[in-house]
């Protein structure tokens, strides 16, 4: 359960798994990540690479088909970072009221293009921490309907960097919002985004 409300999507719903539930599949996530950067980092001789995809198959096995995903727990379980969603960058979400928000996260080599991190890989954080902006604080649901990322510098891997992120204007449906990834007060990327708020909820 969270410990602050503040943090989370207005129609963020916490009783969809219990503490114990929450802990182990928490554990989970985190060694997947753990797993995803141990390959990236490796470069293992034959028979460990054929041992290690065996175990693998044998986990994605005992883990079987799953549930459909209006039941599933990743990227549901919003206290957590990255909501306990692999595809995403661990963002933890320090802080976010009606007009900004302010989180930290560290990439990994997993994360990297060539040394410092990959162009693809940062509109993934910008987008969770726009995104939990743009729909928290009683905010209705909204997507993401337009994205621009300014590369200022590159962002280092294995180094926590800061991120911001805050409401600039709203019309209408239309939030305009802007981000920014910096280290040590410096801006490394920068990114502007248009969220519109949809007609229908559909969840
Ligand atoms: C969730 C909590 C925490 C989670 C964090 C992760 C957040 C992840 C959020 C996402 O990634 S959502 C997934 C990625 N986004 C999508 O899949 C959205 C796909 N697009 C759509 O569903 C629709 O195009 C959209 C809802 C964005 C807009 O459709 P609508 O039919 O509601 O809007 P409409 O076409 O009537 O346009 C409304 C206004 O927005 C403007 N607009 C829409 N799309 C635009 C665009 N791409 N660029 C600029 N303006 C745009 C449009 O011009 C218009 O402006 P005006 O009102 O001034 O006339």
């Amino acid at each position: 359960m969270s410990a602050d409300s503040r943090l989370l999507p207005s129609y963020a719903d916490l009783s969809i798994a219990s503490p114990a539930e929450r802990r182990s599949f928490n554990a989970l996530v985190d060694a997947l990540r753990d797993a995803q950067e141990a390959v990236t980092r490796s470069r293992p001789s034959e028979s460990a690479a054929r041992r290690a995809a065996a175990l693998l198959s044998e986990a994605a096995e005992l883990l079987g088909e799953g549930v459909p995903d209006s039941e599933q727990l990743a990227g549901r379980l919003w206290d957590e970072p990255g909501r306990a969603q692999a595809l995403a960058p661990p963002l933890y979400i320090d802080d976010v009221d009606g007009t900004s928000a302010r989180g930290r996260v560290t990439f990994s080599r997993f994360h990297a293009g060539v040394r410092t991190v990959h162009g693809g890989a940062l509109p993934l954080v910008f987008d969770e921490i726009m995104g939990r902006l743009a729909t928290t604080s009683g905010k209705p649901f909204a997507r993401t309907a337009h994205l621009t990322i300014d590369y200022r510098a590159g962002v280092p891997v294995d180094t926590e960097v800061e991120v911001f992120a805050r409401v600039k204007r709203v019309e209408g449906r239309k939030l305009f919002l802007s981000s920014e990834l910096c280290l040590d007060g410096t801006v490394l990327t920068e990114c502007q985004g248009l969220w519109v708020q949809i007609r229908e909820d559909p969840r």
